[in-house]
């Protein structure tokens, strides 16, 4: 569990994290998102005692970081700013972490396998590609076996199959019992890895909610329906089951639908015989919602279109 408990810093007459408490709990991905700016790195760093806050306090597994015996076993963090020794093999260097500590080889070895690189462990960090260098990061991250996992946008500059690896890895950390925090400003990528969400803008809490109810609030999610049979499907879909499904005519063959997932209105085509041209989750709403809550708070604001 991590706690923050109104966390303030200020950098000289700028207040860059203001009152900032949260919570967050084991067992599931917490994101922590905000706009460009926000203070989120800032926090992260007050959380693992690299930068002292001008005011609260924070707590990760009941007491602050710094005083843990053995961080790395409790905490294990991912920060922007990697500090690696370039020179130096992926092997070497989380052997080099792993003395620190008194961990085993053999646990270095486990924490490569877990984040592929046991092919390219002999090889010098130096040459290692932006994707590389964020699973040596996250294998680093993991070699304590830490509890508590803190990752700051971790996706950043990832391929597509770097962000799922990281997507999956994530919950399953979680699915384990730990307590997993990972910062982003993207709400699409939060959305589809976070379960629970802190959001702030420049500096202030603006919001701790699940994506789910994020989701609600936002008018819900929706699913785009392109089918020529649009009139038969309308009236084959389970609306009465669920009294918030809701089903707006488009187009001639296009329907809206909000209260019933992809997976229940392709079941229902498929068993009917409905050819369907398109059946799409839409979650422009989330985007906006976060826009929305966001936009008194953005730090840098391009000019409006
Ligand atoms: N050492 C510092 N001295 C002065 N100002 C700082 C310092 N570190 C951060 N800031 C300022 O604090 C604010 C918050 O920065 P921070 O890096 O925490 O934001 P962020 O939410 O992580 O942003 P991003 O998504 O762009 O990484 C920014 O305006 C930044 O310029």
């Amino acid at each position: 569990m991590i706690r923050a408990e109104e966390l303030t810093k200020r950098y000289g007459d700028r207040t860059v994290v203001q009152d900032l408490s949260f919570t967050v709990r084991p067992g599931t991905v917490t994101g922590f998102l905000g706009p460009n700016g926000a203070g989120k790195s800032t926090t992260l760093r007050m959380l693992l005692g690299l930068d002292a806050p001008t005011r609260g306090r924070s707590t990760v597994a009941g007491r602050a970081y710094a005083t843990h015996p053995a961080p790395l076993t409790q905490v294990g963090a991912l920060l922007e700013a990697r500090s690696l020794h370039p020179g130096r093999s992926a092997f070497h260097h989380l052997m080099a972490l792993a003395h620190t500590h008194g961990i085993p080889r053999a646990r270095v070895e486990h924490v490569l396998g877990l984040t592929g690189l046991t092919d390219v462990a002999g090889r010098r960090v130096k040459g290692f590609s932006l994707g590389m260098g964020q699973r040596l990061g996250i294998a680093a991250a993991l070699l304590g076996d830490p509890a508590t996992v803190v990752l700051d946008e971790p996706v950043n500059g990832l391929d597509p199959d770097g962000v799922l690896w990281i997507r999956t890895l994530l919950k399953s950390l979680a699915a384990e019992g730990r307590t997993v925090l990972v910062s982003s400003h993207l709400m699409s990528e939060m959305a589809l890895t976070a379960d629970h969400l802190i959001v702030i803008g420049k500096g202030r809490l603006l919001a701790d909610t699940t994506v789910s109810a994020l989701v609600r609030e936002a008018g819900g999610a929706s699913v785009r329906v392109v089918t020529p049979e649009a009139d038969r499907l309308r009236a084959l879909l389970p609306t009465a089951p669920h009294p918030d499904a809701q089903i707006t005519v488009e187009g001639p063959d296009t329907l809206r639908i909000t209260g019933l997932d992809a997976a229940a209105i392709g079941h229902t085509a498929a068993a009917h015989g409905v050819p369907l041209h398109e059946l799409t989750p839409q979650t422009a709403s989330l985007e906006q919602a976060f826009m929305d809550l966001t936009h008194d708070s953005l730090e840098y604001q391009g000019a409006a279109a």
